[in-house]
């Protein structure tokens, strides 16, 4: 990938299934490196818009260039330097993690002198070297979902697109496959391109877009596009609540109420009001607690549907891949 140029381009990216055109002229990049998560309700369009990054689908108008490469041009090239980790396990459990890998790395055309290595590499990346001898089927499902992202990093590719990584794992296992994901990004310095149903997920990326009826409606940071919805809530515990709700009235214009036993009320940017809260009040404070808005917060303020509606939505587009690439 030419240095400068973005991991992943769309301009104008337009598709249409007959009457319905599930994507509408979007446009947006990926820097290279970045942990960038696709969100939105089912039907968004997002499985049709990661078709079209993924070259399976052609676009009806407007272009996409991935790890440098336009999706129709240099389908062949775009191929090559992107991964897929997709739901369904296509995992043979009657091989062992080792050899699951040396058939991917034959599929994919890694040059055997490489391939040893590279197995050896991608497995400890993900803590399954001690394991490689095992038989798949023996293996826990949080290991399982490792050994796919190492099968999707045998290659070396510059973008590497996960559907719902940890989508059924439990919240440790979940934990640790997000240690792998920022191994890897600091270690191979690789672009991820992700889809969540998951919102503490979603947290972790660099940028969100969230996607609804074929258009992008947010793309940002997690915390931008938590405090683009609105205010923070804080909540104080104080030595006279009746004074306090008076003195955030008439000193700062602020509307408190008294909810589970403290003092409540909005502001826009409460960690930084908190200072002046303290030396300004004329009550003395006990205890401060300031929440943000949530991702959920967010979902829903975009997309009028809360992320749980979303879920269950998991997608064929990458088990569509493996197809076609196969
Ligand atoms: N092959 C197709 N033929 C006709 N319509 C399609 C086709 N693929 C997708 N669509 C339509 O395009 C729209 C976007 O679908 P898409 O699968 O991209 O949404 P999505 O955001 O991936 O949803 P989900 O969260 O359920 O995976 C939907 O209205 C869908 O019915």
């Amino acid at each position: 990938m030419p240095s400068g140029e973005p991991a992943v381009a769309v301009e104008g990216l337009v598709k249409s299934f007959g009457d319905v055109e599930a994507v509408r002229g979007i446009e947006f990049e990926v820097e290279p490196g970045e942990v960038f998560g696709f969100l939105g309700p089912n039907g968004a369009g997002k499985s049709t818009t990661i078709n079209m990054l993924c070259t399976l689908l052609r676009p009806t108008a407007g272009a996409a260039r991935v790890a440098g490469h336009d999706v129709v041009a240099e389908r062949d090239d775009v191929r090559r330097n992107i991964g897929l980790v997709f739901q369904d396990p296509t995992l043979d459990g009657y091989l062992s993690g080792e050899q699951n890998l040396r058939f991917h790395a034959e599929l994919y055309g890694v040059p055997r002198s490489l391939t040893g290595p590279r197995i050896r590499q991608v497995l400890e990346m993900v803590g399954l070297w001690e394991r490689r001898r095992d038989l798949v089927r023996l293996y826990s499902g949080g290991m399982k979902r490792r050994l796919e992202i190492a099968r999707g990093l045998l290659h070396s590719p510059r973008v590497l697109f996960l559907d719902e990584p940890t989508v059924g794992l439990d919240p440790q296992t979940r934990t640790s496959i997000w240690e792998y994901i920022r191994e890897l990004r600091r270690a191979e310095q690789i672009t991820i391109f992700l889809t969540t149903h998951y919102m503490d997920e979603a947290e972790n990326c660099d940028r969100i877009a969230i996607m609804d009826r074929g258009q992008i409606v947010a793309l940002d940071t997690p915390e931008a596009l938590k405090a683009g919805v609105g205010k923070d809530r804080v909540q104080i515990r104080t030595a006279d609540d009746s004074a306090a709700i008076a003195a955030l009235a008439g000193r700062f214009g602020l509307e408190a109420r008294l909810a589970e036993g403290l003092v409540t009320f909005a502001v826009a940017s409460g960690e930084a009001f908190v200072p002046r809260l303290f030396a300004e009040l004329g009550v003395p404070i006990r205890s401060v607690n300031v929440s943000r808005p949530s991702l959920d917060d967010v979902f829903m303020s975009f997309t009028g549907t809360t992320i749980r509606d979303a879920e269950g939505s998991s997608k064929d587009w990458m088990r569509l891949a493996m197809r076609q690439r196969g």
